[in-house]
């Protein structure tokens, strides 16, 4: 299942994401993965069951972009990746439209170019390496993963998680354009001021009420005859809107990430 957390800023969609994700110390040990509590996970067998892409990945060193993504192997080799993990690597370095980088240091890429890379690293993490291991009972959570992606590449990336998905990988993406959701979400949580407002399929979200509420402005939603999806834009009569975002009740911010303990 492919499920779209969408919200205006400061909704928490994040925090929901590194609750999941067991980056959150309060509710470390509340989190199960296929029905077994996260804290019993050695943090290798973690790493096998669900990875996590950030918002922010800054690298100091200078890695080239084949190690940045071999690092995505490391939990499952013990000193030296075996000839599977560099055939995974390169497998997911076409997917993604890396393959040209391999060799270049990460650091010198576009924004958007390390974004791909990132999102390659963590998929070669999941990648089944055995017969016996599959996408099934994987999961897959990613913050804003198209956010500095060119407009063909936000649709292959998307295209690419509903692959997983329908391979049987929980993907779970905070995503803030709303079409894009509209197109490959099959479930979709509406977040404002830390709070659920609606998770359902997209029709039933993205409803012209339910997402006007949510971001504060009027939006309509579009059915377009030659599209099995509906399009969301900036309602017509009321273009101030735009300009006034939702004013959000801050909420307490409730646990301090395991990091900073
Ligand atoms: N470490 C922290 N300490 C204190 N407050 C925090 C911390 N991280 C987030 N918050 C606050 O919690 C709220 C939710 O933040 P979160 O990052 O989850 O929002 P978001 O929906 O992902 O927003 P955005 O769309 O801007 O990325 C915000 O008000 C934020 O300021």
């Amino acid at each position: 299942m492919l499920t779209v957390v969408l919200g205006p800023n400061g909704a928490g969609k994040s925090t929901l994401l590194r609750i999941l994700a067991g980056e959150l110390r309060e509710t470390y040990n509340r989190i199960r993965i296929n029905g077994r509590l996260l804290e019993h996970f050695s943090p290798q067998e973690a790493a096998l069951q669900r990875a996590v892409l950030t918002q922010h990945y800054s690298v100091n060193l200078p890695f080239s972009c084949e190690e940045i993504i071999m690092m995505g192997r490391y939990p499952h080799f013990r000193h030296a990746p075996a000839a599977p993990d560099m055939a995974i690597v390169r497998e997911c370095m076409e997917e993604t439209g890396v393959s040209a980088f391999a060799k270049r240091l990460f650091n010198t890429l576009s924004g958007g170019e390390q974004q791909r890379v990132q999102l390659t690293r963590v998929l070669t993490q999941l990648y089944p390496g055995t017969r016996k291991s599959s996408w099934r009972q994987k999961m897959l959570l990613l913050d804003e993963p198209t956010s500095s992606m060119d407009y063909p590449y936000q649709h292959r990336c998307m295209q690419l998680l509903r692959q997983l998905a329908r391979k049987g990988c929980t993907v779970v993406a905070v995503l803030h354009d709303l079409n894009l959701a509209a197109q490959y979400a099959d479930m979709i949580l509406l977040l404002r001021d830390g709070h659920l407002l609606h998770d359902a399929a997209p029709a039933e979200v993205l409803q012209p009420h339910l997402v006007s509420l949510a971001y504060g402005m009027d939006i309509d939603v579009l059915h377009p005859d030659a599209y099995p999806f509906p399009l969301l834009l900036p309602a017509l009569h009321d273009h101030s809107s735009i300009t006034q975002p939702v004013k959000t009740n801050h909420y307490a911010y409730p646990h301090q990430p395991l990091a900073e303990r």
